[in-house]
């Protein structure tokens, strides 16, 4: 038979949502889906600030460190943790503000999934949880030449702190003007594929001879400073886009003809006749696969740059808005350190106070999840959070999944 499972985790229900781990000196929850139960604790390591996560199968009796993909939450002095669905586990973390405090440790989203195909061995992912609805990141494609670094370098100069630039990984060379980290992460072909065998993608595909691929932290990146993502990526990205849980609004970029696309390109003088040629063949691939339903949301015509430009400013509603940086809702109160929580229909509890169990003194949150949307790699966003009245009745602190 495996390892037994940890004596800390014998006098926890395996359904429970919140236990005191004395060996780490710190708050461990464990919750079980299906045949494994998933062990949130303080890290060993006392450089790491963020969560260590087990996973022990009971069927094998084994335990695995999954790999572990998203922003990772900081410590914090507790958390509580409660099962939303048979995918997700939402991490209160105690004494936090609303856009500090809600986290979704994802076990078997589509996204999961593919990453676990991927890599080949357990994986998990965190998608951090933000109230009110964040706007969503844009995917702009089209064929080499068209203009998109163009459009997205007027938005960027225009909106410096609503937009941020999601800087994709590539094997290609560096253009003459490219700056590395800036324009790409210009990265050896063997490291880039062992970062996408680590599960570090959201997406990669072969372009041109070359590979491209969008990092989890490069979205992370932005969207951690407060800006709406911008994906310069080819429609095998935006196919990948599409199917991840990264809502996003996709536009293609077509050009006026053929001949204005050749013109565009050969007189950027980046590439050899060769790659010319090769990315005008396959120019025509992506024009049929751009403007055929369903992929796109937005088809713009690149023609004179201005007027494609104010289209695309009016599609994205930015014509009669100043430069934003996004900022979640921030409510004007901590969610105090959680007591216990409880989960009814779509609707969280969240029992909080001192000591939690003198009634008069404690409060309850109520958190909405029945807009959620989103998800890892992205944010999970719709998040609603009310402060309910007193709690009218003490928690044994075990709350029941
Ligand atoms: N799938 C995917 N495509 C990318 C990514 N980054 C850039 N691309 C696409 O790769 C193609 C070639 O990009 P690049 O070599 O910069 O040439 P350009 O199209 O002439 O700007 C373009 O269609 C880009 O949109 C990425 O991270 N993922
Ligand atoms: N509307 C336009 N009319 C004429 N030239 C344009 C227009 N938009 C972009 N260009 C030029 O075409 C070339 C390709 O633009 P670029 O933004 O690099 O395309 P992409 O990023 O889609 O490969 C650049 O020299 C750019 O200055």
């Amino acid at each position: 038979m495996g390892e037994e499972a940890p004596e800390f985790l014998g006098n926890i229900d395996k359904n429970s949502i919140l236990g005191y781990d004395s060996e780490s000196q710190g708050y461990s929850s464990s919750i079980a889906i299906g045949d494994k139960i998933y062990v949130l604790g303080r890290s060993d390591d006392d450089a790491n600030s963020s969560f260590s996560l087990k996973v022990f199968d009971k069927l094998g009796g084994k335990w695995s460190n999954p790999t572990v993909l998203g922003t990772k939450p900081t410590l914090s002095k507790g958390h509580s943790a409660v099962l939303i669905n048979k995918n997700q586990i939402l991490v209160l973390k105690s004494d936090s503000s609303p856009d500090e405090c809600f986290w979704f440790l994802e076990v078997d989203t589509p996204f999961v999934k593919k990453q676990r195909e991927l890599v080949g061995r357990e994986v998990v992912a965190w998608s951090k949880g933000i109230t009110g609805d964040a706007p969503k990141p844009i995917v702009i494609s089209g064929p080499s030449g068209v203009g998109k670094g163009t459009l997205i370098a007027k938005l960027m100069k225009e909106y410096p702190t609503t937009f941020g630039f999601s800087v994709s990984h590539t094997t290609r060379a560096p253009r003459e003007k490219e700056v590395n980290g800036v324009h790409y992460h210009f990265t050896e072909r063997s490291i880039m594929e062992k970062d996408i065998r680590d599960g570090e993608f959201l997406e990669t595909a072969a372009v041109h001879g070359n590979l491209y691929g969008t990092s989890i932290e490069a979205v992370e990146a932005v969207t951690n400073g407060g800006k709406r993502c911008i994906l310069d990526i080819d429609v095998q990205g935006a196919r990948s886009v599409r199917a991840s849980s990264l809502e996003a609004i996709f536009i293609f970029i077509c050009p006026p003809s053929f001949d204005e696309l050749e013109k565009r390109l050969r007189s950027r003088g980046t590439e050899t006749e060769e790659q010319v040629q090769k990315r005008l063949r396959n120019a025509k691939a992506e024009l049929d696969q751009g403007t055929s339903p369903g992929l796109f949301d937005h088809i713009l015509v690149n023609d004179d740059l201005e007027t494609c430009y104010e289209n695309l400013k009016k599609l994205l509603a930015l014509d009669e808005c100043t430069d934003v940086t996004y900022q979640p809702a921030r409510e004007n109160f901590k969610v105090p350190v959680c007591h216990s929580v409880t989960k009814e229909d779509h609707k969280v509890l969240i029992h909080c106070g001192n000591n939690g169990l003198e009634a008069e003194t404690a409060i309850t949150f109520v958190l909405d999840l029945t807009l959620l949307k989103g998800g890892a790699p992205g944010r999970t966003r719709g998040l609603h959070i009310s402060a309910g009245g007193p709690l009218t009745e003490s928690v044994n602190g075990m709350g029941q999944v």
